[in-house]
């Protein structure tokens, strides 16, 4: 019997293992997996490159004009399996996750247009459901009717380690300070800004991952699913 697709929010704070668990959970259940925090990502690194910062102020009129001719698409690399970010056809992948990206993220994704353009196309991913989408508000902006809410949490430090972790093993000396630091930030404007700031739908499911193995996460999300699914 085929089951009814339906859409899958993952929300909560940075670094605490979000993509990781929605992938895990999209690959079990053949959902797609999309990654909203990639494409805020890649709307930075192309300001980066593009000379759009001036002074740590991003000019939001340059970059109005080009937010909707960015190509902002997701590829399976078939080697590893997993899906890569790619931007106006370049894999970017390795450089969104850096901390020249990381450091400016949020800044670019608290401006209200920016806001307009990726969830428009975040939207128009999830239509057909079927899809794992995580980022800060996808469960309260870009899909408040999704049939399955999770918001995730672990300590700062936590997940600071988890994401110092990651850089090191890519072959990144920064240090536990630096990613303590820019998590804390990114966690306060993120929840500060404006236009859909992070916080957990009414009828998202909590899950506090500090303690949890990432195969003890993996066996709670898919339960919840299949709890959503038998109803
Ligand atoms: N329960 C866990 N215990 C330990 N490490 C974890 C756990 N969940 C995820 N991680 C690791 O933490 C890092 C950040 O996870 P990620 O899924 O990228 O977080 P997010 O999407 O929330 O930013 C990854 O290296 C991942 O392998
Ligand atoms: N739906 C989303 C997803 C990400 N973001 C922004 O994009 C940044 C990077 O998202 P991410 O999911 O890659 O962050 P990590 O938690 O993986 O570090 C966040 O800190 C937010 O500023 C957002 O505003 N809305």
């Amino acid at each position: 019997m085929q089951t009814t697709k339906i859409v899958i929010a993952i929300d909560g704070f940075s670094s605490c293992g979000k993509s990781t668990m929605a992938k895990e959970l999209a690959r079990k259940i053949g959902y797609v997996y999309i990654d909203s925090g990639a494409m805020y990502r890649a709307v930075t690194l192309y300001c980066i490159d593009n000379d759009l910062f001036e002074n740590d102020t991003v000019n939001e009129s340059e970059l109005q004009k080009v937010i909707n001719t960015l190509q902002i698409t997701f590829k399976i690399n078939p080697e590893s399996g997993k899906p890569e970010t790619y931007l106006n056809g370049e894999n970017v992948e390795n450089e969104i996750r850096s901390m020249r990206v990381s450091d400016k993220v949020s800044q670019v994704s608290a401006i209200p247009f920016v806001r307009e353009a990726m969830v428009a196309q975040q939207q128009a991913l999830g239509k057909q459901k079927g899809v794992v989408m995580d980022g800060r508000d996808i469960g309260t902006t870009v899909f408040p009717d999704a049939e399955l809410k999770i918001f995730v949490t672990a300590s700062p430090e936590t997940r600071a380690q988890r994401r110092l972790d990651e850089l090191q093993k890519k072959g990144s000396n920064v240090s536990f300070e630096e990613v303590l630091d820019n998590v804390k930030k990114r966690d306060y404007i993120d929840q500060n800004r404006e236009i859909s700031p992070l916080r957990k739908a009414d009828d998202a499911l909590l899950l506090d991952n500090s303690k949890m193995t990432l195969a003890e996460q993996d066996a709670w999300l898919i339960a919840q699913y299949n709890r959503v699914i038998e109803k």
